[in-house]
């Protein structure tokens, strides 16, 4: 019996000394746990005001080793505001990769960014932008931010350096932009040369001091050319003035010259008349016949010369008159030339504003009326209309391995094959640089895939040779229809968007965007 109890006693010591140790190690993990909760709740810190309060409060209760009961109603309440909070993050990691695509495009399109940041920027948008925590951004905006760095050195090189030492600053850029708008601009045959001669000059020279000469040659050129315009209108309007005042004053003397001549011939009239009562009443009182006979003989010889002379007088006039019309009327059609030819001189220079001086295909103005007229028509009729941007590939480096004027004619020779490989229907302009737009009324983008593969393959078949080199030129092609509630913008930057993916891909292809 004793031993049994002995035995018992025993038993419940170490079962006792079992639990308490199985106590020591749960009170271990539950401070582990507690103080893991406290830094967890730490890095929640600082995304709403809220949220940190409770999380202080949280970290608190979990110091002072509460009782795990009225943790329950904090737990829940940091659950739902957690969970609120992760409904803002996603928005607002959605917002950020939307303003990273917008700005990274945008900086895609700054001119002058230098070829390293251009590779980094495609490779950032192509490939690094499959993120999914916002900490993930981090790395890409410091990269965005270094993109935008180096474009804003380039750009400023040439705007804050104001000593004349790093004014003659090579400048390529500035060089081609302006080349491109010299382009744009059409002369007069006479003034012809001497744009050539500065356009030379650029293409030879990006030194900055030879481009600010150029450019002010170029402006030189234009307040020349709108001063002579002014002449000219001015010269038309004298001698438009002048006509209508001969016009003026020829009217004014037909009519004095008919109102005398017709005072002369009422006189003669009157003269006629009283001879005839005259010879009236002379012939009542006749006693004779041959009294009668020698009144009547010489009153009708008066009378007779009296008639002729108003004859005479009758055709005179007639005549004047006549002469006087014929010299109105060829002062009228002296006039009508003049305005005539006036008129074509106007249309003719509206004619070449709209067209783009290097290639004659219309300009960016002129694609921009008709896209509009296109797009205005589209909202009436609703028919199909494909609107396509076209980038000729790796152009700048044409330029840079050929030169400046073997970049222009090849524009030239692509802009000639671009339109004979479209309908006539369609419309091609030279937006800028290299880049085209092609409007093609009446054509669903289902169906516009075909001619626009025929029109890739004739430019890259075109058997291009500088300086004794076969080079082969690709163009890219984005295409879209448009589409109900578009507006222009959203339509040519869906083209555009089907540009760039052509050209991320790749090159040499079409992308098309429904
Ligand atoms: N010769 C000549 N060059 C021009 C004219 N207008 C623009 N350019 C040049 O066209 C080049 C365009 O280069 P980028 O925008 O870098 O494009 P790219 O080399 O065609 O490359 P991708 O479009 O990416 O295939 C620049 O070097 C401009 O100077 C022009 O009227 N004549």
């Amino acid at each position: 019996m004793t031993d049994n109890t002995e035995q018992l006693e025993k038993k419940l010591g170490q079962a006792i000394k079992v639990r308490k140790a199985l106590e020591t190690a749960r009170k271990h993990q539950v401070d582990v746990l507690s103080q893991f909760s406290a830094k967890l709740s730490l890095s929640c810190k600082g995304q709403d005001v809220a949220l940190d309060n409770q999380l202080a409060k949280f970290r608190s209760a979990l110091n002072k080793g509460m009782d795990f009961e009225e943790f329950a109603p904090l737990i829940d309440n940091m659950s739902a505001m957690l969970k609120q909070q992760e409904a803002v993050n996603s928005a607002n990691h959605r917002k950020l990769l939307e303003s990273i695509t917008t700005s990274g495009k945008q900086l895609q399109r700054v001119k002058g960014l230098p070829e390293d940041g251009r590779r980094m920027l495609r490779h950032l948008l192509d490939h690094e932008l499959d993120v999914q925590s916002t900490n993930e951004f981090i790395p890409i905006l410091d990269k965005l931010v270094t993109i935008y760095h180096k474009a804003l050195q380039s750009k400023a090189t040439i705007l804050t350096d104001s000593d004349a030492n790093s004014r003659s600053d090579k400048n390529p850029e500035i060089a081609a932009e302006l080349l491109a708008l010299a382009n744009e601009l059409i002369f007069d045959e006479d003034v012809a040369n001497e744009v050539k001669a500065i356009k030379n000059n650029i293409s030879l020279n990006d030194n900055v001091d030879v481009l600010l000469e150029s450019g002010l040659g170029i402006i030189r050129i234009i307040a020349k050319s709108i001063a002579r315009e002014r002449q000219s209108a001015q010269g038309f309007l004298v001698s438009l003035n002048q006509t209508l005042e001969e016009l003026h004053t020829s009217i004014i003397s037909t009519t004095k010259n008919s109102r005398s001549m017709s005072n002369e011939l009422n006189g003669l009239n009157k003269q006629i008349e009283s001879k005839i009562k005259n010879l009236n009443e002379q012939t009542q009182k006749a006693t004779s016949i041959a009294e009668l006979k020698s009144l009547v003989d010489g009153e009708l010889k008066i009378l007779s010369h009296d008639l002729v002379e108003r004859e005479r007088l009758e055709r005179a006039d007639k005549e004047a008159l006549f002469a006087s019309f014929e010299q109105i009327n060829e002062r009228i059609n002296v006039l009508e030339s003049k305005v005539t030819n006036y008129k074509k001189r106007l249309s003719e220079q509206r004619f070449k504003s709209l067209l783009d001086g290097l290639t004659k295909l219309p300009n960016r103005a002129a694609f921009d009326d008709r896209f509009n007229q296109e797009f205005h028509l589209f909202d009436v009729q609703k028919s199909d209309v494909t609107l396509v941007v076209i980038d000729v590939d790796h152009f700048k480096s044409i330029n840079d391995q050929y030169g400046h004027s073997a970049g222009d004619k090849t524009l030239q020779v692509i802009a000639r094959a671009l339109k004979k490989s479209i309908r006539k229907t369609d419309f091609i302009a030279r937006y800028g640089g290299e880049e085209f737009v092609l409007l093609m009324p009446g054509m669903p983008l289902g169906q516009a895939k075909q001619p626009l593969e025929k029109v890739r393959t004739t430019i890259k078949s075109i058997p291009f040779k500088f300086k004794e080199k076969q080079v082969q030129i690709t163009i890219s092609l984005g295409a879209t229809q448009f589409r109900d509630g578009d507006t222009p913008l959203s339509a040519f930057d869906r083209a555009d968007d089907a540009l760039y993916e052509a050209k991320n891909s790749g090159r040499d292809r079409i992308c098309l965007r429904e």
